[in-house]
């Protein structure tokens, strides 16, 4: 595995100017976003209508989820892999996460923050919930850019109304000793897009197509925007996931937050228009969730490249 290459991703600002539909700003943007994730699975975006306040308030809740003792933790269950609690595991000791499904619906924020607080959490519940549909108002600009620039829209819109959100509440505690540790495993998401947003600890590391990995500095008003395996699918893999780790360096706890866009109930179809002759069909459709039970398995984790082991043509 490389060292730390002295490489930045590109970073897209989305302001009040550009997130107007159709003016010329949102046109070049949309280049910008497309160029960019398709050479690096990734970018670095700020977002206007995320502000300081709500930075604060998010962590402040994740704080507060994870001073809850673990028995607590751990009665956030999920049919899905991965998306409920996750702790104590051997291959990542340092990483403790818990997930929101629906995040961004009120009965999705709710029905968590009652199983974690039977007596209510308001300042918890109206943070996660606010934080969820501020950052995939992000998620859908990025994505209806790019759909915009392959012709492509209508195929995403019909995919992004059943697009389920799960926010992902991370905490990394800090290695013993001076060695930097693992903190998750380099991998790819199985999702279609996600959002990371780091607080203060860096760590998060993506691969270039060179193979280098190039280190993502925190701060509070930056995003992570990737691309998961289930968008090089739909894209007919013209978008490739971004590979990423986490190096956790230092005596500092880390923590950080992921929104992840899933779709749920239709199969994920690549739309004609990006498929010809010198594109030829890549995947078949498939379902996102039967596609991370299938990573799971002992095949999927086997798998040099699991969304094309599972619906690859
Ligand atoms: O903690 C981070 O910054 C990254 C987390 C991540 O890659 C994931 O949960 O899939
Ligand atoms: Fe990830």
């Amino acid at each position: 595995m490389g060292s730390l290459a002295n490489q930045t991703l590109p970073t897209i600002a989305f302001s009040s100017q550009n997130l107007e539909v159709g003016s010329s700003s949102w046109v070049s943007t949309s280049k910008e976003v497309v160029l960019a994730l398709e050479e690096f699975g990734c970018f670095i975006a700020t977002y206007t209508n995320f502000s300081p306040q709500l930075h604060h308030a998010i962590f402040q809740a994740s704080e507060e989820l994870f001073d809850l003792p673990t028995h607590v933790k751990m009665l956030n269950t999920s049919d899905t892999p991965s998306h409920g609690y996750v702790g104590q595991e051997p291959v990542v000791p340092l990483y403790e996460g818990l997930g929101i499904e629906n995040s961004t619906t009120e009965q999705g924020v709710d029905r968590f923050t009652r199983i974690l607080w039977p007596s209510g959490n308001e300042t918890f519940r109206e943070a996660a919930l606010e934080y969820s549909k501020v950052v995939a108002g992000l998620d859908k600009v990025v994505m209806t850019m790019v759909s915009e620039v392959y012709g492509i829209r209508n195929a995403y819109e019909s995919l992004h109304e059943t697009t389920s959100y799960l926010l992902r509440f991370i905490k990394y505690i800090a290695p013993a000793g001076d060695e930097a540790g693992l903190g998750i495993v380099p991998h790819t998401d199985k999702s279609f897009t996600s959002i990371l947003h780091q607080r203060q600890v860096k760590g998060l590391q993506a691969m270039t197509k060179a193979g280098d990995w190039v280190g993502v500095d925190p701060s509070p008003s930056t995003f992570v925007v990737m691309a998961g395996d289930a968008c090089m699918a739909f894209t007919n893999g013209r978008i490739e996931p971004s590979y990423h780790r986490v190096m956790i360096e230092g005596s500092e706890e880390r923590y950080s937050l992921g929104l992840f866009a899933f779709i749920r109930d239709v199969e994920i179809q690549v739309p004609e228009e990006l498929v010809d002759e010198d594109h030829p069909l890549q995947f078949k459709p498939f379902d996102n969730y039967k596609y991370v039970h299938f990573y799971y398995t002992e095949e999927g984790r086997r798998s040099k490249c699991p969304i094309r082991a599972y619906c690859g043509v």
